[in-house]
């Protein structure tokens, strides 16, 4: 059941078209970094990345394999626990592989920070990090992405598979929250 939220409308920050731009882009300088390898996994971290993810995937032109984990610190609200949790594990093993974490939004630094700590600890062979967004401005924890989409200011934002108590993932462009009253 989504939480109840004060009355907002949702400013649009970034198109759908300049997403779609950017992330040609960045898949042609992951397919650089990962030139040759046929034993690369693709990790969407749920639930927030899953847009992303699939139109990334969909621009790589390497042998990829596709996997999910499921870390949460925001449940429904607009601040993060700063309790990362894992809710649901990797199905397939990374020992070995070449990984490439797929995030939504870096904000904190908290949640990347912890899953990329638990996923080295299964030693891959090599692990990078790309998030669509990041908010260098509200940064706690020392971490920074290989590759990063867009630096947004300090913005509460949705659309694109990021929520607002669980509702306007399914928007097509990155908004941002203003609230009415
Ligand atoms: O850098 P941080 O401050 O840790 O914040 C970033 C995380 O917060 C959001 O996840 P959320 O916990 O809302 O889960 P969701 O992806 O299922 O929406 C977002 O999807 C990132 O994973
Ligand atoms: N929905 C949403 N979740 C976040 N998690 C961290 N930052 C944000 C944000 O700006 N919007």
């Amino acid at each position: 059941m989504p939480a109840d939220h004060p009355p907002y409308v949702i400013d649009q920050m970034i198109s759908a078209k300049s997403i779609a731009a950017r992330i040609e882009s960045l898949a042609r300088e992951i397919g650089t970094e990962f030139a040759g390898t046929d034993k690369l996994v693709v990790v969407g971290l749920l639930r927030g990345s899953f847009v992303f993810i699939a139109d990334l995937v969909r621009e790589l032109d390497l042998p990829v394999e596709v996997d999910f984990l499921e870390a949460s610190s925001y449940g429904d609200g607009m601040d993060s626990s700063r309790e990362v949790r894992i809710l649901k594990d990797l199905r397939g093993q990374i020992e070995g592989r070449d990984v490439l974490v797929v995030e939504d939004i870096v904000d904190t630094g908290h949640t990347l920070a912890h899953v990329t700590k638990f996923l080295v600890s299964r030693n891959p062979a090599r692990l990078r990090t790309i998030a669509l967004l990041d908010k260098p401005a509200r940064r706690e924890v020392d971490f920074k992405a290989d590759w990063i989409g867009f630096e947004i200011p300090d913005e509460f934002v949705v659309g694109y598979g990021i929520d607002y108590g669980q509702r306007n993932r399914n928007l097509p462009y990155i908004g941002k929250v203003r609230f009415t009253q």
